[in-house]
């Protein structure tokens, strides 16, 4: 278990975000958080990523418990986050985004055709088709960007990636194109979590399921646990749905 949470709480003044979460990240698993909006997603990946500070409940990292106090920590302990504004540049090009902020760590500040190179077959390795690294990445398409943040992110040696909703905005081919870099760092030995309010993508690509709904969590669940037909019913707020459906009904 590389990443783990016990019980964990935040609140936010008298809001209360989250309350006795516990999950888990393991090394070549994806674990699927998924929930409606407001139900504590960001929250609990802000925890874990060391934007926030827990109030209740245990962090633990390698078993050991944590605390960070800041995402610079959450990162030099392998945990790098894949926000959906990406921290890329549009009009900077596929190469130098891929190295934003970092070329000092790597050594490559100076030496642009190698830099070019590592990108161009980091990407590759990640099964990115992208033919030329000198485009400006805003020239990409969606999944596209997504998949180099993902690329860049396992590059600079994370453990853990969390991907906050990166096919939330994408139409179903670019989701699938997302889908296939997600198993392909799974593959590569990382713990994912991916977050999401689709159960559709969650299903093909989750070894775990985290279902929250208004801050509580609903479980967790493995593959073998759970079908795709139950967590879409969990999901989908049919119950809510119906309600709403005979409240306008009465209008
Ligand atoms: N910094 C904050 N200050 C005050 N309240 C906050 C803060 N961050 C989150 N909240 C509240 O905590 C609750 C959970 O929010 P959170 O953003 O974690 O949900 P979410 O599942 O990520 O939702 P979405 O899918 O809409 O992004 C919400 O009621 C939200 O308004």
């Amino acid at each position: 278990m590389i990443l783990e949470t016990r019980g964990i709480g935040k609140t936010f003044g008298s809001v209360l975000a989250l309350r006795d979460v516990s999950m888990s990240v393991t090394a070549g698993q994806v674990t699927c958080v998924l929930g409606d909006n407001g139900a504590g997603k960001s929250t609990l990946i802000k925890i874990l990523a060391g934007v926030h500070r827990h109030d209740t409940g245990t962090l633990l990292v390698d078993g050991a418990e944590v605390s960070f106090a800041s995402p610079r920590e959450a990162l030099d302990r392998g945990i790098a986050t894949v926000y959906q504004d990406l921290a890329m540049i549009p009009l900077m090009s596929v190469w130098r985004n891929f190295f934003l902020g970092s070329e000092p760590r790597k050594g490559l500040a100076f030496d642009v055709a190698k830099a070019r190179r590592v990108a161009r077959d980091e990407l590759r390795a990640m099964g990115i088709d992208i033919r030329d690294v000198d485009q400006p990445v805003g020239t990409l398409s969606g999944g596209e960007r997504q998949s180099v943040a993902i690329a860049r992110a396992v590059y600079f040696g994370a453990r853990v990636l969390i991907l906050d909703e990166p096919t939330s905005a994408l139409g179903v081919k670019q989701a699938g194109v997302v889908l296939r870099y997600i198993a392909r760092a799974r593959d590569r030995g990382l713990g994912v979590v991916f977050i999401t309010h689709n159960p559709h993508h969650a299903y093909p690509v989750g070894d775990r399921f985290l279902l929250l709904n208004r801050g509580t969590s609903l479980g967790e669940y493995g593959k073998g646990e759970i079908t795709t037909q139950e967590l879409t019913a969990l999901m989908s707020g049919g119950a809510e749905l119906e309600e709403l459906a005979h409240e306008l009904e009465r209008e």
